[in-house]
């Protein structure tokens, strides 16, 4: 009951929220650090540029090691998002194939759990570090994380980045902005 009205009061209080998720090392906070400098890159999604701040979450429960950065803020234990979820961006390690294959296991998990608060997301993924000479192309990362047939009928999109300089941040949240 109360986990119902906490979850009525986010969903009437927050705006529409994107997600940065991805296994540690991958690259997200270089990622927003990039959203926080002058000109974010020409970040123009919206909810993320309204954020002057991101909240950090850790889902440890169910065994799901995908550490949340929400937009919002959202400090408790448990993400109870909001069914208005807009996206999702996640970050992957280009260059640790180990690392692409638990990124698929947990991505999918993450959305089989949150699959009524996702229902409505968008998912990005940023095939980041493609600035590294042992990096997977894009095209690659795309298939080991099986985007094709785990995300059939979800609208996604992959871009490969290179966080630290920002290159193909701006063009990945392109496309988020105009499908949210
Ligand atoms: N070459 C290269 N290095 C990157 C890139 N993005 C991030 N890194 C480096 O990867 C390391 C991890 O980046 P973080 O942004 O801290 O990754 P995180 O996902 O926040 O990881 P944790 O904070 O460790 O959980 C840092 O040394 C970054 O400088 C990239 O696109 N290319
Ligand atoms: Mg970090």
């Amino acid at each position: 009951m109360i986990e119902w009205i906490i979850q009525k009061i986010i969903d009437a209080s927050l705006e529409p929220q994107v997600l940065v998720v991805g296994i540690e090392g991958s690259g997200r906070h270089t990622f927003e650090q990039q959203l926080n400098l002058p000109g974010g890159g020409g970040i123009t999604t919206k909810s993320i540029l309204a954020s002057p701040s991101f909240g950090y979450d850790i889902i440890d429960q169910d065994n799901v090691p995908l550490s949340l950065s929400v937009y919002g803020g959202n400090h408790s234990m448990v993400w109870y998002g909001n069914s208005g979820t807009a996206g999702v961006v996640c970050v992957v390690d280009s260059s640790d194939e180990a690392k692409i294959e638990l990124t698929k296991v947990t991505l999918g998990r993450f959305f089989e759990r949150y699959e009524k608060l996702l229902r409505k997301a968008v998912l990005l993924v940023m095939a980041n570090k493609q600035d590294r000479l042992d990096a997977l192309s894009v095209t690659e990362v795309k298939e080991r994380l099986g985007l094709e047939t785990r995300f059939k009928g979800r609208r996604w999109h992959i871009q490969g980045t290179n966080a630290v300089s920002g290159l193909g941040i701006k063009e990945g949240l392109d496309w988020m902005a105009r499908q949210i």
